[in-house]
């Protein structure tokens, strides 16, 4: 579905990503795991269109994506989740989703202008998805409520519930249970099944180990920049080489 071949991305004069390659299954939820510094969000930054790699391509379907915007790819059905921002955190929880998908005819004037019934009609069925994804994510009774007043929780799933408005193919989520509550982590990760069942594909990022094994079809642990080692969650785990990488270099 989403492939990463031979990326480096240098970053203020070191070396973030090197010669990084790794397959993002259709269907599969693949966890990205590896210490602090390993490179994995930038490996995100590159995948989702924030940065462009200096070398190596981003396939998606097998086509190359390399350096597209986000906007572009999400068109194509690769989708990021971010932290809701403070703009948007003063924004109500319906308001967020609604912004997550801007009408695709209003966009310009003259479709606003000219196609009115089209806008209204778009903004219906935004409205309508934007309501089933609240009622589907427990936030109903929050849609009036500014999304800063959500827990840290809700505020995940209000970030999945915005990148599931664009409808994508792909989504890259990036540690989703940091600042959440064992029981909504267990929530979250119940929703995240759910979604891959119904065919979605998932590249987590994440520190939580618990959740990467509950979760996680496939595993690649990065180190210095490039995938390490790869397979199911007790495979890599029990490989050597990752203990040492997690303790830098200090295992016995
Ligand atoms: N904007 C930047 N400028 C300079 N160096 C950076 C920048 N962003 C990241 N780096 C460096 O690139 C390397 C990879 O960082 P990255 O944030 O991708 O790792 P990570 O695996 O996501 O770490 P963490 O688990 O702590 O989030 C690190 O050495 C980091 O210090």
């Amino acid at each position: 579905m989403l492939q990463a071949d031979h990326i480096s991305k240098r970053l203020g004069g070191i070396a973030a990503l090197s010669h990084c390659s790794l397959v993002i299954g259709k269907g599969l939820v693949t966890g990205i795991i590896g210490p602090n510094g390993a490179g994995k969000s930038t490996l995100f930054n590159v995948l989702g269109g924030l940065m462009a790699p200096d070398q190596g391509r981003v396939l998606l379907e097998g086509r190359d994506v390399s350096g597209l915007p986000p906007h572009r790819l999400a068109a194509l059905g690769l989708v990021r989740t971010f932290q809701i921002a403070r703009d948007l955190a003063e924004l109500t929880v319906l308001e967020n989703l609604l912004l997550a998908r801007p009408s695709q005819t209003g966009e310009s004037l003259l479709g606003a202008l000219f196609r009115p019934a089209r806008v209204r009609q778009e903004e219906r069925e935004a409205l309508q998805k934007a309501s089933a994804l609240l009622g589907r994510f427990g936030l109903l009774q929050h849609a009036d409520a500014p999304a800063r007043s959500l827990s840290g929780g809700q505020k995940k799933l209000l970030e999945l519930a915005r990148a599931l408005m664009l409808e994508p193919k792909v989504i890259l989520l990036d540690e989703p249970a940091a600042g959440v509550s064992p029981v909504m982590v267990r929530g979250l990760a119940r929703i995240i099944g759910e979604l891959r069942s119904e065919g979605l594909t998932f590249a987590i990022i994440e520190h939580d180990m618990d959740l990467i094994a509950e979760l996680c079809d496939h595993v690649y642990v990065m180190a210095e920049g490039t995938p390490l080692t790869a397979g199911r969650f007790a495979e890599v785990t029990a490989d050597r080489r990752v203990v040492q990488a997690y303790l830098g270099g200090m295992a016995p």
